[in-house]
């Protein structure tokens, strides 16, 4: 990293104009617990591999992960599943919106990738027959992950979701009788939806996907062993996926912009990924209309443009 680098001073300068980006987009209501979040907040942390964590804002209130979780539940698939899971799953951009289902019906129930919902369900799907108890299992990682023991996904917002989870149902429903689903959707999506209402605040998000920075290590401080949590290899391809499919039907514009393997969810949160260098967290929470942080996805653009990531590592 560019030792003159300032990024206190930047993400000061950062936080600042991004006050201007209130009003410009809308929290997500389709999940009614997640309407009543207050809109003008934001926070961002930069988390380096070299041990430097520098915050601002908002960045230690906890928000909803949503699709963000996808990027940890794949990331487990592979580990227990290998490249077994692209059976089940492409890994190509799907150039649709995140909940659609029109593309099941011509690809035959495979979804594109694991980062729309057919395909994070799919993946869902692949864990529940692996874990007895997917929620904790999953929640067991992130903790290692985040080197954070008070990590908890949020029921209230677990069971609005659940109660409206229709579209994502349907899907589930058309994925088995394509039999690309193996145990009932029920209770996939029972787990899908705690697993979406996961909370983190943007330091323990940021610190949690070190490791894609860290070719795989999860340069846990409370584990001196320092296991790999990926193969080098491994975490190449998750951050190739998470350039080209990320943000669902924006992902070519979010290449074009910050050029840098992201993953957002409708809280409003967004990781983006600087290999060998970083891993950012931002959140802020009204969207634009694909589901994506307007303020977020403005201050990772202000980001690159003023340290050059990117420019180098992609
Ligand atoms: N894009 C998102 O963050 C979507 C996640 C949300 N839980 C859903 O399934 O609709």
């Amino acid at each position: 990293m560019n030792p003159s680098l300032d990024l206190p001073a930047l993400l000061a300068d950062i936080h600042r104009d991004t006050q201007a980006m209130f009003g410009r987009g809308r929290v997500a209501d389709y999940i009614p617990a997640l309407a009543s979040v207050n809109p003008c907040q934001f926070g961002m942390t930069i988390t380096t591999v070299d041990g430097q964590s520098h915050s601002v804002g908002d960045a230690h209130v906890p928000f909803s992960l949503q699709s963000i979780t996808k990027l940890f539940t794949f990331v487990l698939a592979l580990k227990v599943e290998g490249d077994a899971l692209w059976q089940r799953v492409g890994r190509e951009p799907s150039g649709a919106a995140f909940n659609s289902i029109v593309q099941l019906e011509t690809e035959s129930g495979r979804p594109r990738n694991p980062f729309i919902n057919a395909g994070a369900l799919v993946i869902t799907d692949i864990l529940t027959t692996r874990y007895a108890q997917l929620d904790y299992a999953l929640l067991g990682a992130l903790r290692r992950l985040a080197d954070e023991p008070n990590l908890y996904w949020n029921d209230h917002v677990a069971r609005s979701e659940r109660e409206t989870a229709h579209r994502n149902m349907a899907m589930a429903y058309f994925m088995k009788s394509h039999g690309n689903f193996h145990n009932q959707p029920e209770a996939v999506l029972d787990n899908y939806c705690r697993q979406c209402a996961t909370e983190m605040t943007c330091a323990q998000l940021a610190r949690a996907t070190l490791f894609l920075a860290a070719e795989g290590r999860a340069l846990s401080h409370t584990d001196p062993a320092d296991e790999p949590f990926l193969s080098a290899d491994q975490a190449r391809r998750v951050n190739a996926l998470l350039l080209t499919c990320g943000a669902y039907d924006a992902a070519g514009d979010f290449a074009y912009r910050i050029g840098l393997p992201v993953k957002t969810g409708v809280g409003g949160g967004i990781v983006a990924i600087v290999p060998g260098v970083a891993a950012v967290a931002v959140w802020s929470p009204e969207l634009d209309t694909k589901g994506n942080s307007v303020a977020g996805a403005f201050a990772l653009e202000r980001l690159v443009q003023a340290t050059g990531w990117g420019h180098t590592s992609i």
